[in-house]
């Protein structure tokens, strides 16, 4: 038999459920389907237990170094790896079972356990059962991308996903990929007392930021004593007696890796492909995204794709943005886009990068003249104060009509600092009323008004 519902959300990630609570409250009947844990990967497998991890490995690292701030601390710090992994788990149980209570006494929805597929048009099948709604959303998010490396039958690769149930801690991560994910991993890994190689295939680590910034992200991984191998071609796998043993042809250092442990941190894949799309035929790229408009909605009336399964973000916060937007849009009359909003987000590695709008090269292909200001952090008193000096900050500004452009802040607190620029761009302020706006000493924002005063011609700055 057909349950017939008003709305079927496909994923309880970021944006189904509180596109649930919000239809809900509408008066609507709701089925969500969620295949495997309420709160998708952020809570489970992403950004809850990894940032549980960095603050562990953050306080390994300040006890470790706490005789520089003339802290004596008695006996060798040891870290108990099981310890840290159970607190990181704790948290991420914690706002799980707190989202499952939320739909549990949700009025109006059903949710359903089970692996979600079209069936028709605007028909799923989950297990046995088939449910049909006129509104359908997808909300299926991503999985760690395993591409085909030669040798990866003869390895056990892991992914972000299986870190979390190591029973101990690696003598030697290999990390593939020197992305968000691997930068945060590597980072706490080598806290909590791993060998750690990142073998990233572009010519920088955090390929998408401009080279000063991948430069002084690479001088911190390397300063707590991470190998760093970038340029990496021809990557493959193999056996020792010893463990596994990555091969790598780069410019420099040794052609072969021996590692404990291998981590494949190579981007994302949606989880599109066991969906059945071509029952609907809703349209998807090349790899896999779901292709939406400015509103969030499909080729099809009717079905709208939000978070990271659509392609226009990868965050939690970008599909939170897109709960709202579809939310607005539909409940409340609005008319929002998801071009209205300014990409932003953190990485973090110790010190966290915050970054909002364009990046200086990207400001340059999309064709602006630019102006740029720029600090490095031994040069922001509150960054000296607290001995954590490394990093830099940077507003891109476009040098014909003053709009902020964008912005980067490498350095303490930068993943919070950086809202003082992403707020003013997300108004449309030119870059002059952040020069006259007053912050707070001693922060490291503090100096966001200053570098706003102090613009010059990229190539006027300092390497
Ligand atoms: C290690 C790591 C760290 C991260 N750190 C951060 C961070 O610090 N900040 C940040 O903003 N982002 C971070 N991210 C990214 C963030 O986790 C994702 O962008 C976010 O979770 C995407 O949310 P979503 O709602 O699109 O999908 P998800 O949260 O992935 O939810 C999708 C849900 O759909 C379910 N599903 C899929 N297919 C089906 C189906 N056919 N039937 C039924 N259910 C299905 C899945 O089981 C899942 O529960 C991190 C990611 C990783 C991997
Ligand atoms: N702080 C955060 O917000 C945060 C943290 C973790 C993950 N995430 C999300 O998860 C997504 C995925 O992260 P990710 O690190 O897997 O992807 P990524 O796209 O950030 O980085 C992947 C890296 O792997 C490299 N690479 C690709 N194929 C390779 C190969 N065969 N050999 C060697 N290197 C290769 C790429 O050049 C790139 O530098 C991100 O896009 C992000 O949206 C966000």
């Amino acid at each position: 038999m057909t349950k017939t519902f008003d709305a079927i959300i496909i994923g309880a990630g970021q944006a189904g459920p509180p596109l649930a609570a919000r239809l809900t409250a509408a008066g609507q009947t709701v089925a969500l389907i969620e295949r495997e844990q309420v709160d998708g990967t952020c809570v489970n497998t992403g950004c809850t237990p990894t940032k549980a991890l960095v603050a562990s490995a953050k306080i390994a690292h300040s006890v470790a170094h706490a005789k520089e701030y003339g802290v004596s601390i008695g006996a060798t710090p040891e870290v108990d790896f099981n310890a840290v992994l159970r607190r990181a788990m704790a948290i991420s149980e914690k706002s799980r079972s707190s989202v499952e209570s939320w739909l549990d006494g949700m009025v109006g929805l059903t949710l359903v356990r089970g692996h979600a597929r079209f069936t028709g048009p605007k028909r799923i099948s989950v297990g046995g059962d088939s449910y049909e709604a006129d509104q359908i959303f997808l909300n299926v998010g991503a999985r760690a991308a395993i591409p085909d490396i030669p040798g990866l039958d003869q390895v056990e690769a892991l992914t972000n996903s299986d870190l979390f149930w190591l029973k101990e801690r690696p003598q030697h991560l290999a990390i593939v990929g020197g992305g968000y994910i691997g930068l945060e991993f590597a980072q706490m890994f080598r806290r909590f007392g791993s060998r750690v190689t990142i073998i990233e295939r572009g010519p920088h680590l955090a390929g998408k930021e401009d080279p000063e910034i991948s430069e002084a992200i690479r001088d911190v991984l390397e300063a707590e004593g991470i190998a760093v191998r970038t340029n990496a071609e021809c990557i493959h796998f193999s056996r020792s007696e010893t463990g596994p043993v990555v091969g790598v042809d780069c410019t420099t250092g040794e052609p072969e890796i021996a590692c404990s442990h291998i981590l494949l941190a190579v981007g994302r894949q949606p989880n599109t492909d066991d969906l059945g799309l071509e029952q609907t035929r809703v349209e998807s790229d090349k790899r896999g995204f779901v292709r939406v408009n400015d509103r969030l909605e499909t080729n099809i009336p009717g079905i709208w794709a939000l978070g990271d399964c659509n392609g226009k973000g990868a965050f939690t916060h970008t599909s939170y943005n897109d709960f709202e937007i579809v939310a607005s849009n539909l409940l409340d009359g609005g008319d929002r886009k998801v071009s209205d909003r300014v990409m932003s987000y953190g990485l973090y590695i110790d010190p966290p990068l915050g970054r909002t709008g364009l990046s200086e090269a990207q400001a340059l292909a999309n064709g602006h003249k630019v102006l740029i200001g720029k600090r490095p952090m031994t040069r922001v008193g509150r960054a000296v104060e607290k001995g954590e000096t490394q990093g830099l900050m940077k507003i891109v500004v476009d040098a014909e009509t003053r709009a902020i452009l964008g912005g980067a802040i490498f350095g303490p607190g930068g993943d919070e600092a950086i809202h003082s620029i992403l707020d003013m761009i997300q108004m449309g302020a030119k870059v002059d009323a952040l020069t006259n706006t007053m912050h707070i000493h001693p922060t490291v924002a503090e100096l966001v008004p200053t570098i706003a005063g102090e613009l010059a011609p990229a190539a006027m700055h300092e390497p």
